[in-house]
């Protein structure tokens, strides 16, 4: 793993085949990959073994959000076969991120743990019609500030949120951002979306990039063309 390599893609597969097509494409030297809840509902855990065989890094993505003992059990078998980060929602709540944390240290696991803030697909009216009155960019920082006290290693944010929680959280505190589209791709279903180099620039620690590259004609060429755009390799 290149140490400076921000770069996490994200396996949006619905087959374990086409995940394993693409991952054999890229390199483990050059990127981590995220399993989300697709992939990993269709193809059980045989596809972290799979990619861990490969040599990557392993984001499982499943947003864990239920009560404490339910979640601090996803977190722990998550973490028992070996990725390296996982994630739960912040709105879970304090309780439920001390008892996902607490079952991590008690077992003496060391995957990252993470919480997601605001989906990047969200805007404010979307906040507004489930009862969440304040703006995106506000509810990220509360959600973040409580992970944060409750023991989480970083959140899920917007890149146009990085910066102000590198204020509020410190450098350390880890910012994986999604929503990131180079110049070259389309926005999507997205909406606070940022550039590679910009979202680098604002604070974020790593990238989370699906499809600008998953459906890229020559997805290697995209993945060259982001590590380019932030001066890697
Ligand atoms: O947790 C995530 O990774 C995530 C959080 C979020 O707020 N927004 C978001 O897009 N994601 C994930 O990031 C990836 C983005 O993929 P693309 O939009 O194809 O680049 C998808 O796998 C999403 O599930």
């Amino acid at each position: 793993m290149l140490p400076e390599s921000p770069l996490i893609i994200a396996l949006d597969y619905a087959s374990l085949d086409a995940a394993l097509c693409m991952a054999d494409r890229l390199d483990p030297a050059r990127c981590r990959l995220k399993v989300g809840k697709e992939l990993f509902t269709r193809s059980g855990p045989d596809v972290l073994e799979a990619l861990h065989g490969r040599g990557f890094e392993v984001f499982l993505d499943l947003k864990f959000h239920d009560i404490p003992n339910t979640v601090a059990g996803a977190v722990q078998a998550a973490a028992e076969q070996g990725v390296w980060m996982v994630n739960v929602h912040a709105s879970g709540g304090r309780r439920m991120m001390e008892a996902a944390r607490e079952r991590l240290e008690r077992h003496g696991l060391d995957t990252r743990l993470i919480a997601v803030t605001v989906l990047t697909s969200l805007e404010a009216e979307d906040l507004a019609e489930v009862g969440v009155m304040a703006s995106p960019a506000e509810q990220v920082e509360r959600l973040a500030m409580l992970a944060r006290d409750s023991g989480m290693d970083g959140v899920v944010c917007s890149a146009q949120e990085a910066g102000r929680l590198g204020e509020l959280c410190g450098e350390a505190f880890l910012k994986v951002t999604p929503g990131i589209r180079p110049a070259f791709a389309a926005t999507g279903d997205q909406r606070r979306v940022m550039t590679p180099a910009a979202a680098m620039a604002a604070g974020s620690t790593h990238l989370v990039v699906g499809r600008p590259v998953t459906r890229a004609e020559e997805p290697m060429e995209a993945l060259d063309r982001i590590e380019a755009e932030l001066g890697l390799g």
